[in-house]
């Protein structure tokens, strides 16, 4: 159990947040299937990335980790070896449902195992499409949990309407389909994060977007690239709410990712009213960035729903404490992929924010939060259950509450912010 920080009188400085999670994972992805060396320089040593390296050394690749710099030197898009061990995904959603994507396209068995978050989160949603594919699938309830066992081969390519708008569904589809024959489609029914298709452009692919269509054709060379992963906005959205709800707060955030599918966030605290700049915007081609600063300030309750709903999906829990600090009600609506996440965010974010005096209701597919409540506890005990981004959203939140906090699971943090703790510490 960690004692977190309560009471803080002001955040100030300057820091500069890890890699982009997602970005990270579909670097060392496409990097090992490309031809030739793949260079990734301030590359995401959370949990969930090193399990991606760990899965894909287990498949023959030669991947170098030093600090944030890896090489990968590529196997070419069908020379991934069969894994003599089972494939461990960790803590990670991603891994699981994109590595899946590659290994329908592989001539060889595999089996994937993860944590006990990881057996509860559904995978149907890419083991069917994969299936049609032509990809061999079992798993616990009929391929739809960990373990899961697979084994691929000739793909054909497939249109494939995805009933969710989900990265991971879209990626897993796009990557086997660069190993079928013929050109495979994916259309979603709201747009989704699309890294995998930036970077599949900058490994020298084509990639056609038409709306909410996205296409690939197969048997494409990919040739390895240089990357810089910019800072991760998922990460910096913490310090973000902390700039604008902790007292006499100014936080510049360095480098932090700008892409547009990813900055709901950024639009949530513009609409409240938060005092925000971004400057120095660039590389917009590819995965564009740019430094934040941030400032306290008065804040006012928003509608958070629809299209909007994906571009900030991983926020949520943050955004929720934001939401506590807001004058008005907030309703996040439209949200149930809330429930498949690494806990069910919607029970853990209200059960634990009502600890600490959060005034806030579960809804059936979201919340309603209502603000502005001063943050109070008695030797309250909060809990991660697991996940990394209730953890730090817990651990900003005691920097607001009057009392103590401890924080159970606090170790959760490292699947994505492994020097959260220590940014913090800079900051006060
Ligand atoms: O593709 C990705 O890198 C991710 C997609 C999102 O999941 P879904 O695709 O399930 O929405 C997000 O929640 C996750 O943290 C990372
Ligand atoms: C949902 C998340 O990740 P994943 O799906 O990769 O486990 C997350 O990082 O919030």
């Amino acid at each position: 159990m960690q004692a977190l920080r309560t009471n803080v009188q002001s955040l100030r400085g300057t820091i500069e947040v890890p890699g982009d999670k997602s970005i990270s994972h579909r670097a060392v992805m496409l990097g090992a299937i490309a031809r030739g060396t793949t260079t990734i320089a301030h590359f995401l040593t959370g949990e969930d990335c090193l399990s991606t390296i760990d899965c894909f050394r287990k498949m023959g690749v030669d991947i170098a980790q030093n600090g944030t710099d890896v090489v990968v030197k590529g196997n070419g898009i069908a020379g991934l070896l069969e894994p003599q061990e089972i494939l461990n995904v960790g803590n990670s959603g991603t891994t699981t449902r994109l590595l899946l994507g590659i290994l329908a396209g592989c001539s060889f068995h595999a089996c994937l195992i993860g944590d006990e978050s990881i057996a509860k989160r559904p995978m149907k949603r890419v083991t069917e499409p994969l299936r049609m594919m032509g990809a061999r699938i079992d798993g616990r309830d009929g391929g739809n949990y960990t373990p899961i066992s697979i084994r691929g081969g000739s793909l054909q390519p497939i249109h494939y309407t995805s009933p969710v708008a989900s990265a991971q569904v879209k990626s897993a589809i796009l990557l086997a389909g660069l190993m079928a024959d013929g050109t495979t489609t994916v259309t979603e029914p709201i747009k989704s994060r699309d890294h995998t298709e930036r970077m599949v452009r900058l490994f020298g692919g084509e990639v056609i977007t038409n709306g909410l269509s996205v296409s690939v054709t197969g048997k494409q060379q990919l040739r390895g690239a240089d990357i810089y992963v910019p800072g991760d906005i998922s990460s910096a959205a913490f310090f973000l709410v902390a700039g604008a709800i902790v007292p006499n707060s100014e936080i510049v955030l360095k480098n932090v990712g700008l892409n547009p599918t990813r900055t709901g966030i950024i639009d949530v605290l513009q609409q409240m009213g938060a005092d925000l700049t971004i400057e120095n915007i660039r590389n917009e081609e590819t995965e564009p960035l740019g430094d934040i600063t941030i400032r306290t300030s008065k804040l006012k309750a928003v509608e958070i729903g629809g299209a909007l709903i994906p571009r900030l999906i991983d926020e949520i829990p943050i955004i929720a404490l934001l939401a506590t600090q807001a004058e008005g009600t907030t309703v996040i609506k439209d949200a149930s992929e809330l429930k498949v996440k690494e806990t069910n965010r919607i029970d853990t974010v209200v059960s634990e924010l009502r600890k600490l005096g959060a005034e806030i209701e579960a809804t059936e597919d979201g919340m309603r939060i209502h603000g502005k409540t001063a943050l109070k506890a008695k030797e309250a005990i909060v809990d991660s259950y697991g996940d990394h981004r209730i953890g730090m959203m817990l651990a900003i939140a005691a920097c607001i509450t009057e009392g103590t906090v401890s924080l159970k699971h606090s170790e959760a943090i490292a699947v994505s912010y492994p020097t959260f703790f220590e940014h913090l510490q800079v900051l006060c």
